[in-house]
């Protein structure tokens, strides 16, 4: 059934402005939709009884036949697009959708669809093969880092999606480095080949300079831009050409054929060359390989068969010595089949991946929830990944970070906005639940209680340790995702205070979805404060709240997350002596605060105890000093926010015996911030690293505009006909920079933006700052 959505008549799909003055955090290149609806080009989302029945036949495919896998990129490098022929070639879907035209099953929240870019990941699960795979479309934009590395950490191998007219671009870079850190195998795919300046030569050379990783060319293109048709199998030496049938030219056919010297002696030497090259760089990186390629076939490469160079090349990419390389272009159709097999042959499987917590749990439930969406009707559904043990519909389970047993009702297998119920989930399969009512994001879900404490004593004994507490769980869980710290945040308010509680509810929804959205009560005005990652973080959210939960909001003015740290070391002493009822509660207490060096920005204070403080200090009572420390930390004394990298001492601290610990939080807090002032406050703004594609005459345009912004230019590299400009500005001189760049350039040039570190303002700035802050300019 189509959804309403796909049913709105253009008027409604136009896309909002997405330009507003202060459009900064965002890239430029946010696609325009085309503005004639294409009535009877409407998609058929349905899908045949025979496809249900396929994916129902086998529920819980073989775990070797599993293939959980995200395709990451820089954004519009193609990979909704792609996603969505790898959807047609599977027999998920009828018809071929368009980004363009807002009708792609991946990118299916309303916000997506008028804007043409992917925000959530969707996970789709499609049968290639006899292989099940698990694809999570993931969003290239800056503002969704955070949605890229959370789904990271289920998949098991991953495709990264390169324009091949510009190779690796600045959000690549980001998602590469998190797939290292995350120690994914990947492949490339080389996209766009039919694209003016498709280079494949240029992308590979970018890919091996900026990525620092192997490339082993699997496929050549047999023709580039306009006359790219089709490609060479480098390991089999076939060539596969498209070739448009009469009435559909949907890239369901092609010719697949042994490439002869006589077709065309040239890409046959060039092959026979490439694939002498791809052994021998695989012979160097794998010992089993180069002892076969040493005995056997030393004398001719040519009769090593293909199989047994498929085989290594999987041995390698697994150990992720090395990547392969493929190529294609989505949009003309070409290159996807071959792109879904080399998945299924050189991505692991869920069993080849190691963990170290599977040893804890043997075959106990061991399970993470990685992203959370809400359905009016049933509520938080939630997608959860298996690692060990299996999961059934009404069953209870426990997650180990809410402390809490909740119960599963039903299980489904996610087809973007549409579901297969299914009785149980296996081992290395991801699915939907629904019934969870508490967890969130990132929660570890385990069968039981006593399941959990009965792996953190296994984790225990394997670390030489006995853990008998239920704290020690604690170390269970599975890694966490870094959620950044926000750079922007505006007010947010109701349209009256009646619907003040529904708006509480909706941001709490939100955020269970979203851990990088962070709401706040200001505390002088009573004001929500929303927080985020850029701009069109904040704007997707306030759009949802109308959209989805029917309630209008106001925002105030993006304003910018400065940060405050000191310049000095300093002593302040406090006392508080307040009687309350019959109690008097009297402490007194000194602090010293210094200075903290070091490379990465800490918002958490280091804290110290004075010796003659430790030897009398109740354990209990520490944690309420802890608390005082931290929570005058989240306010800096100069203009209210936070305060990083310092360390503070507790010097000595006396108190009545029948003070509470509320009070000594409130005397060591309200110190601190006396020893921070003394100590002088030093403001600190986010610094941007901006990279600018831009052409060479509107280079120096560009380059004029930037040093107005207080930019430093790093570095001018050539891409293909273009310039990228790699410079770091303050984030406060980018506001209104996608209106401004788009009129130096004539609309060509496209930027991102992303957080770099915190700088201090000048002692000039810093004053303006403060004066603009208080009204007074
Ligand atoms: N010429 C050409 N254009 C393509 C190709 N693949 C995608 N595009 C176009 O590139 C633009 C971006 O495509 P998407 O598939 O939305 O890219 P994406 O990487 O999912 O983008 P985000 O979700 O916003 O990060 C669209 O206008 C597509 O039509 C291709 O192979 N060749």
């Amino acid at each position: 059934m189509l959804r309403t959505v796909r049913k709105l008549p253009m008027s409604a799909l136009k896309l909002t402005s997405l330009c507003s003055e202060h459009a900064c955090f965002r890239k430029t290149k946010i696609r325009v939709l085309s503005l004639t609806w294409q009535n009877t080009g409407q998609r058929n989302y349905s899908y045949s009884p025979e496809d249900v029945k396929s994916l129902r036949s086998v529920i819980n495919p073989h775990i070797s036949r599993i293939r959980n896998i995200g395709i990451m990129a820089h954004i519009d490098a193609g990979k909704t697009t792609t996603t969505e022929r790898m959807l047609y070639y599977s027999g998920y879907i009828r018809t071929l959708g368009d980004v363009d035209d807002g009708d792609t099953v991946t990118d299916f929240m309303v916000q997506e669809r008028e804007r043409g870019i992917t925000i959530q990941s969707a996970a789709v699960t499609f049968d290639w093969k006899d292989y099940r795979i698990n694809l999570i479309d993931t969003p290239g934009h800056v503002d969704f880092t955070l949605e890229v590395e959370r789904c990271l950490r289920v998949l098991d191998g991953a495709v990264a999606v390169f324009d091949a007219s510009a190779g690796v671009e600045a959000q690549t870079l980001t998602v590469w480095r998190q797939a290292d850190k995350h120690q994914i195998p990947r492949i490339c795919f080389l996209n766009k080949m039919d694209k003016n300046r498709a280079s494949f030569t240029y992308a590979v050379e970018s890919i091996k300079q900026k990525l620092k990783t192997k490339p082993l060319l699997l496929q050549l293109p047999i023709g580039e831009a306009k006359t790219f048709r089709g490609l060479v199998d480098v390991v089999t030496k076939e060539q596969i050409i498209w070739k448009p049938t009469s009435d559909m030219d949907d890239g369901k056919h092609f010719e697949q054929k042994p490439l002869l010297e006589t077709d065309d002696p040239n890409l046959f030497q060039e092959v026979q060359d490439a694939r002498n090259t791809l052994i021998e760089q695989v012979a160097d990186l794998d010992d089993e390989f180069a002892e076969l390629v040493l005995g056997e076939y030393s004398e001719n490469f040519d009769l090593l068969p293909a199989d047994k160079l498929q085989s290594a090349i999987r041995r390698v990419t697994l150990a992720q010595k090395a990547v392969p390389v493929l190529c294609g272009s989505a949009l003309k159709n070409k290159g996807v089949q071959p792109l879904l097999d080399a998945i299924t042959m050189y991505l692991p499987a869920p069993n080849e991946r190691s963990y170290e917590f599977l040893q804890w749990y043997k075959d106990d439930l061991c399970a993470l929830a990685f992203k959370v969406l809400h359905d009016k009707c049933r509520g938080p559904l939630v997608f959860i990944r298996v690692y060990s043990g299996s999961l059934k519909p009404q069953s209870a389970v426990y997650n180990i970070n809410k402390s809490c047993t909740e119960r599963i009702s039903r299980l489904l297998l996610p087809f973007a906005d549409q579901q297969i119920e299914i009785p149980s989930l296996m081992p290395g399969n991801i699915a939907l639940t629904v019934g969870l009512k508490q967890s969130a994001t990132g929660d570890t879900i385990v069968s039981s209680k006593a399941s959990a404490v009965a792996a953190a004593q296994r984790a225990g004994r394997d670390t030489g340790r006995e853990r008998r507490s239920s704290s020690d769980v604690e170390s269970l869980l599975l890694a966490g995702v870094e959620v950044p710290e926000p750079v922007f945040f505006c007010t947010i308010e109701p349209p009256s205070m009646a619907k003040q509680q529904d708006l509480d509810n909706a941001l709490s929804c939100l955020q269970r979805e979203d851990p990088s959205l962070k709401v706040k009560l200001d505390p002088d005005t009573g004001q929500t404060i929303l927080c985020g990652m850029g701009e069109l973080h904040i704007e997707i959210i306030h759009d949802r709240i109308k959209r989805e939960y029917g309630i209008e909001t106001y925002l105030g003015p993006l304003q910018i997350a400065y940060r405050e740290t000191i310049l000095n070391a300093a002593q302040a002493t406090d006392v508080l002596d307040k009687t309350v009822g019959d109690k008097r509660h009297f402490v007194t207490t000194e602090l010293e605060v210094r200075p903290r060096l070091g490379d990465k920005a800490m918002t958490k204070p280091a804290i110290e105890y004075a010796e003659s403080v430790i030897e009398v200090l109740p354990k209990e009572l520490q944690g309420a000093i802890e608390n005082g420390i931290t929570n005058s930390c989240i306010q800096g004394p100069l203009l209210g926010f936070p305060v990083q990298d310092i360390d503070v001492t507790v010097q000595s601290l006396t108190m009545h015996p029948d003070t509470s610990h509320t009070m000594v939080s409130a005397c060591v807090s309200r110190c601190l911030q006396k020893a921070l002032k003394k100590a002088g406050i030093q403001v600190l703004e986010p610094l941007m690293n901006l990279e600018i594609t831009v052409s060479e005459d509107h280079l120096s345009a560009a380059l004029a505009d930037l040093a107005q912004r207080r930019g430093s230019v790093q570095e001018i590299q050539s891409r293909q006909d273009n310039r990228v400009v790699v410079a770091a500005v303050p984030l406060a001189e980018m506001m209104g920079y996608s209106t401004v760049l788009r009129s130096l350039t004539s609309g060509s040039a496209t930027f991102t933006l992303e957080l770099a570190s915190y700088q201090a303002l000048n002692s000039q700035e810093q004053s303006a700052l403060l004066q603009r802050k208080m009204g007074l300019v």
